[in-house]
Order: structure tokens, then C-alpha cells, then sequence
């Protein structure tokens, strides 16, 4: 089944085709500063630093009422840090995160062990839940905190050797943990994570969990499992969730994603025959699944923040910065082209 499959690889934009020159020297510097502790921790003093409490990022509203992530310069957060009677060995447990185009070294410092008011008020910011915080910050501001968030749990859930159970001691970038009993170096991991959008030609499937919010459907997505490829899993999650047989896939883009534990999402396009549209829904797994029309879908695009409680249900989307969101805009676009 799956050789007769239409597999179509989409051109993609290399990350640096975007950036300004100067690209290739920031991601050296970066590189060096993983592998030279000496240079990362020199470049800690003059960096800037991400915030989190217990992994909720801090955010600062702007003048124009917008919000983004408080990047503070390092000497400040010395300077708080003492202030809230921390002593100056938290500021080295900041984890590099890139390099800005700025050429200054960003970083991020979990200080869940202060008091979080008291932090709050130091900086003028608020420490918001990263699933929260996505509706609020622009496209470019949202990776970097998820970014930052998940090394923090990565370090956060990695203190212990999984071979000998001693302590593992991390790098001053934060980059990997070395087991001080076996010297096994453990680097970030990621899972991947297949999600599809799928198509009958004029309709998209959705589905939810019971664990989403009210009203919000996405993409279907799930797992790899240990020696699937992307397309497998594919075929193999639509097929256990909704009980379909996809036809031809497409590769979108891809996504670093910090739920549940840092997944990878490999983000897909599929169609079924119009013909072969009965959903059998695997309840165990959602809770529903929809086929959904381009103006159902063309509105719940519109919907940009989650309905409040006591407001009307009404169908929304993962948020902007979701690839799940960049795979259902992509599908309108292609049908409101194919069907005017
Ligand atoms: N960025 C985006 O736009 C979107 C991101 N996602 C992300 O994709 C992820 C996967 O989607 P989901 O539908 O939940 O996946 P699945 O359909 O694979 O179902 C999740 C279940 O798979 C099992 N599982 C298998 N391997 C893993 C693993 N490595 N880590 C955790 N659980 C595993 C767990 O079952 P058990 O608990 O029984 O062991 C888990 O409850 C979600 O966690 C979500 O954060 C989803 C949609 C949109
Ligand atoms: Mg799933």
C-alpha cells in the first residue's frame, strides 16, 4: 500500500535565506560557546537573559499594549537576583539558548526557587503560562521561549545518569549533561511527531481531544514509534484515529513543539478518495473528529484568542505559532485558489 503512496517533497526556505548576513559567523560564535565553557560564561555577563518561573516565561506588555518576552540584560538579573536574597550562583545555572542578530548571546534562567510576586514586580512583568503566552507573543518571539522552556525542563528532568543513577553535571551553555560516574554525555532529546492535514478536495479533517479547550480542533497528529518513517506513522495514525487510508502525502514544514516533553513535528498534507470519507473514530483517542468546510474553517481562522467562559461555543484553531495553524492556513489558501 504504502509504495504506491504519492510522496511530494515541498521546496523549503533555508532558515538563513531570511535572516541578514552575518548568519553563518552567528551560528559559529553559538557553536563555540557550546563547546567553550570559558567563552560561554564570559558571554553570560554580556548577554541577555530569558526568565521563567517553574517554566512560565515573563512577559512585558509593550506601549502598544502588545506583549513580549522579557529579555533583560545580565548584569539586571545579577542585580535582582541579590536583591530577592538569591546568591550569585543562580545566574550560572542560565542555559544559552542563540545568538541574536544583534551578535549578543540569549539565554534563560528558570528562578522558580524565588518568590514569583517579588520577581514580578522587580522586572514590571508577569510570569504567564507557555500555552497562554502563545496567544500573546508575535510569530518570532514564540519559538524562542518554547525554545527556552523546553531546555529547562530538559535540565530540569535530566539530573540522574539513566544508566548508573549518579548525578549528571551540565556544560556552562547547557548544550549536554555528562554522567560524573560513567562520562556518558546525554544531549536534549526531542520526539518525533507526525501531524497531518487531511483532505477529501474540498473538505479538511479535525479532530480534538477531550483534553483541549472548549471548541478547539487541530490537525491530526501523533508519535513515531521506534523504526517508523515519517510516512508509516502517517498512515498509521490516521488509520488507528479516524479510520482512513490516505492516498498521497505532501511534507509542509516542520516544528520544534515543547509539549509534552519537546516533540519534533514533521508536518504533512494528506488526501482520501471523496469517496472514502466515513470516519470511524477511535474514542479512545479523541474525543471527535469533523470533515470541515473552507468557510467553517475560513472563519474559525478569524478567531483570534480563545473564547472566553460564557461566551458561544464556536470553533477555534491551534494558535499562530502552531503548525497545526500553519497547515490548515495553508490548505484554505490552496482551496479558496482551486475553487475560485
Ligand atoms: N504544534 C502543533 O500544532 C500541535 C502539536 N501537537 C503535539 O503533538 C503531540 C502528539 O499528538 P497526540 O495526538 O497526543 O499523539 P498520539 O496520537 O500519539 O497520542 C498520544 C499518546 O501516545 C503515547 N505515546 C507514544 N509515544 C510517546 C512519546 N514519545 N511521548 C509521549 N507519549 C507517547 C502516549 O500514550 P500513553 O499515555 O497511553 O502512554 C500518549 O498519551 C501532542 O503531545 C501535542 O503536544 C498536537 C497537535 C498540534
Ligand atoms: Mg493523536
Amino acid at each position: 500500500m504504502l509504495s504506491s503512496l504519492r510522496i511530494l517533497l515541498s521546496a523549503t526556505k533555508c532558515p538563513a535565506t531570511r535572516r541578514c548576513s552575518g548568519f553563518v559567523s552567528r551560528m559559529r560564535y553559538v557553536n563555540r560557546l557550546k563547546e567553550d565553557d570559558a567563552s560561554c560564561a564570559a558571554a553570560l555577563q554580556n548577554g541577555r537573559i530569558f526568565l521563567f518561573h517553574r517554566l512560565s516565561p515573563l512577559l512585558q506588555r509593550t506601549e502598544r499594549g502588545t506583549f513580549r518576552p522579557a529579555a533583560l540584560i545580565s548584569s539586571d538579573v545579577q542585580a535582582i537576583l541579590e536583591r530577592l536574597g538569591s546568591d550569585g550562583s543562580l545566574l550560572r545555572e542560565s542555559v544559552l539558548i542563540n545568538c541574536s542578530e544583534q551578535n549578543q548571546a540569549q539565554f534563560c534562567l528558570d528562578v522558580g526557587e524565588l518568590d514569583q510576586e517579588a520577581v514580578e514586580e522587580e522586572c514590571e512583568g508577569n510570569f504567564v503560562d507557555l500555552r497562554k503566552s502563545f496567544f500573546l507573543l508575535s510569530g518570532a518571539e514564540a519559538p524562542l521561549v518554547a525554545q527556552g522552556q523546553a531546555l529547562l525542563r530538559w535540565h530540569q528532568t535530566s539530573r540522574f545518569c539513566s544508566a548508573t543513577g549518579q548525578l549528571t553535571h551540565r556544560n556552562q551553555a547547557g548544550s549536554q549533561r555528562v554522567c560524573s560516574s560513567s562520562g556518558t554525555v546525554y544531549y536534549p532529546k526531542m520526539s518525533p511527531v507526525v501531524i497531518v492535514l487531511v483532505s477529501d478536495g474540498k473538505r479538511c479533517l479535525l479532530g480534538r481531544q477531550s483534553s483541549f479547550p472548549r471548541g478547539m480542533y487541530s490537525a491530526l497528529a501523533g508519535f513515531c514509534d521506534m523504526g517508523e518513517s515519517l510516512e508509516e506513522a502517517l498512515c498509521r495514525e490516521v488509520a488507528e484515529e479516524v479510520g482512513l487510508e490516505v492516498q498521497s502525502i505532501s511534507y509542509s514544514s516542520s516544528q520544534h513543539w515543547p509539549f509534552p516533553h519537546s516533540s519534533f513535528m514533521l508536518g504533512c498534507h494528506a488526501s482520501v478518495s471523496p469517496a472514502d470519507t466515513q470516519l470511524d473514530v477511535d474514542h479512545t483517542e479523541l474525543e471527535d473528529a469533523r470533515w470541515f468546510s473552507l468557510e467553517e474553517i475560513s472563519s474559525a481562522l478569524q478567531v483570534k484568542t480563545p473564547p472566553r467562559r460564557g461566551e458561544p461555543p464556536v470553533l477555534w484553531l491551534p494558535p499562530k505559532h502552531a503548525i497545526a495553524n500553519r497547515l490548515i492556513t495553508e490548505w484554505a489558501v490552496r482551496q479558496r485558489e482551486s475553487e475560485s
